[in-house]
């Protein structure tokens, strides 16, 4: 069922892709003394989901960030669809750890606040809202406030938020790491859907090689500090079949095991 591409040939094609919308273009990134990231070189595909996985500190939110235009690179670029970044833009989204929501407004107003910035008239953005409120499971929360709400249902606030302004770029910094083993695997489930659907780019940051291997088309796997693409790995998890056949799947286990064994090298 799964079937990792080898991690070589894997490689190649994750920096020759032709329909990038993407492209990091040799990042570097330093924070003072503490070099971060080292000579990055990755393209992102149109509706493709990448996971970027690796050791603490290794440089993955960094590296989301540099793309979402938040933090500058120190050398290096991004591109997105062709343009240079300089700094955020409306084809980019970030949903953070902390979801960021805004404690003095509702559900409606959160979702709907990235089209009030755009200058949508209010019945417009109220009607988009409402339809990715209901995307992610929260029709009948328009009106309660972010503290009324449980880690998860905050989650998909972000979620809904993310999508509502339409960004071709979603960039998800540990969007589960907040929420209950059982939550966590319906928020799986919810995001492979909106993908299919949505056709958006995700990129994606979690600590969870499981999750990672669950949800992703690819997973880059980075080394320590200063962090640098190690592997890629194409998990090609036949997604038709249930959850729980995958979840138990040689293949899909195996894959696990073989990310497993690549980090296991940096935690000894
Ligand atoms: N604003 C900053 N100023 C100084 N150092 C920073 C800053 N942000 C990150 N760093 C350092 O850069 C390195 C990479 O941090 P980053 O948060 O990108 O890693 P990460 O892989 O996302 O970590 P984790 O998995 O623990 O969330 C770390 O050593 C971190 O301490």
């Amino acid at each position: 069922m799964a079937n990792p591409m080898p991690a070589r040939a894997a490689e190649q094609s994750g920096t020759a892709t032709s329909d990038a919308i993407v492209e990091v273009r040799d990042i570097c990134k330093r924070y003072g003394d503490i070099e971060a990231l080292r000579g990055i070189n990755l393209e992102f595909e149109r509706g493709k989901l990448t996971t970027l996985l690796g050791p603490s500190g290794c440089g993955k939110t960094t590296l989301l960030k540099i793309i979402a235009g938040l933090v500058p690179a120190t050398s290096g670029q991004i591109r997105i669809n062709g343009k240079v970044v300089t700094g955020p833009g409306p084809e980019r989204a970030f949903v953070f750890q902390d979801f960021a929501l805004m404690p003095w407004a509702t559900v409606l107003r959160n979702v709907s606040f990235g089209l009030e910035l755009k200058g949508v008239p209010q019945a417009e953005r109220h009607r988009i809202a409402k339809h990715y409120i209901s995307e992610v499971g929260l029709s009948g929360f328009e009106e309660k406030y972010p503290h009324e709400l449980s880690g998860g249902m905050r989650q998909r606030v972000g979620i809904a938020r993310a999508f509502s302004v339409n960004a071709d770029v979603l960039l998800l910094d540990e969007p589960f790491s907040a929420v209950d083993e059982q939550n966590r695997r319906k928020f799986q489930e919810d995001l492979l859907q909106l993908v299919e659907k949505e056709r958006k780019t995700f990129l994606f940051v979690t600590h969870s090689i499981e999750e990672a291997v669950y949800v992703s088309d690819r997973i880059v796997l980075l080394s320590p500090r200063p962090g640098r693409v190690s592997q890629i790995i194409e998990p090609n998890i036949d997604r038709s079949a249930a959850p729980d056949v995958i979840r138990r799947d040689k293949g899909y286990l195996d894959v696990v095991e073989e990310i497993w064994q690549g980090l296991r090298q940096y935690a000894e």
